[in-house]
């Protein structure tokens, strides 16, 4: 079949899941209370930490919200709060160069080859639009923004929801069955496939050492790198 667009996830697919377990959400953890100390007041700010209170019974205390924050980064929440609240915490991280954001070099190379073939790019991640941004404004491979055409997070829905895929295709404006989704959790590619897109299992061994065979890919075509993607 064709394909005529690629939405791509984040973590486990162009990036390495460590990276943003051991680096991205430390650095969050750690900086959420002197941020919300100094910053608990803007109203970009406020409009979140306000959701997590009403959320958790109306709590008033910043120190409260802080660890209800710190309990969901521990359980790894895709809370649309909370991604908005680390990604502004991250914009400080790559700005003093803390760090640069983890990518495969195949991934890098297959992006910058399909965007110079003409395919338009896409990223749907768990991870709010600025952070999307800011990840791949900082990537180790450079500034690879002006690869992609759009971007979408967990406002479109959640990724286990085949709903939140018929939300992207019609903000894409192509058939489903022409875009290609990646992903590295097969959820993901099932709710995709529900919504009519294409779909391919992203299985690195550096982040899952027991491939995914069999039963276990839920018939999505499997991978290890984006060299092998195949699109025509
Ligand atoms: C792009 S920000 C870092 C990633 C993140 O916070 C996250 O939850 C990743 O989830 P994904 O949907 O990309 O697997
Ligand atoms: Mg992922």
């Amino acid at each position: 079949m064709t394909i005529r667009a690629i939405l791509t996830d984040i973590e486990g697919t162009t990036s390495s899941i460590s990276f943003v377990k051991d680096v991205l959400f430390p650095y969050a953890r750690r900086a959420l209370p002197r941020f919300v100390a100094a910053r608990g007041k803007e109203p970009g700010v406020r409009k979140w930490l306000d959701v997590v209170a009403t959320e958790n019974g109306g709590m008033c205390q910043d120190a409260m919200i802080v660890e209800v924050l710190q309990g969901w980064i521990d359980e790894d929440r895709k809370h649309t709060a909370l991604k908005a609240l680390q990604g502004m915490i991250w914009a400080d991280g790559y700005k003093s160069a803390d760090f640069t954001a983890h990518i495969y070099p195949d991934a890098a190379q297959s992006l910058r080859d399909w965007h110079a073939a003409g395919l338009p790019l896409y990223v749907y991640s768990s991870g709010s639009v600025p952070a999307q941004r800011l990840f791949f404004g900082h990537s180790d491979a450079g500034d690879l923004t002006s690869l992609f055409s759009g971007w979408y997070d967990t406002e479109m829905g959640g990724k286990r929801e085949a709903q939140s895929y018929r939300n992207i295709v019609d903000a894409i404006g192509l058939p489903a069955g022409d875009i290609l989704f990646l992903s590295d959790v097969v959820e993901e590619l099932d709710a995709a496939r529900e919504a009519g897109l294409q779909t391919a299992l992203i299985d690195r061994l550096d982040d899952y050492p027991t491939p995914r065979t069999g039963e276990a890919t839920h018939g999505h075509v499997r991978v290890e790198t984006f060299a092998s993607v195949m699109v025509r």
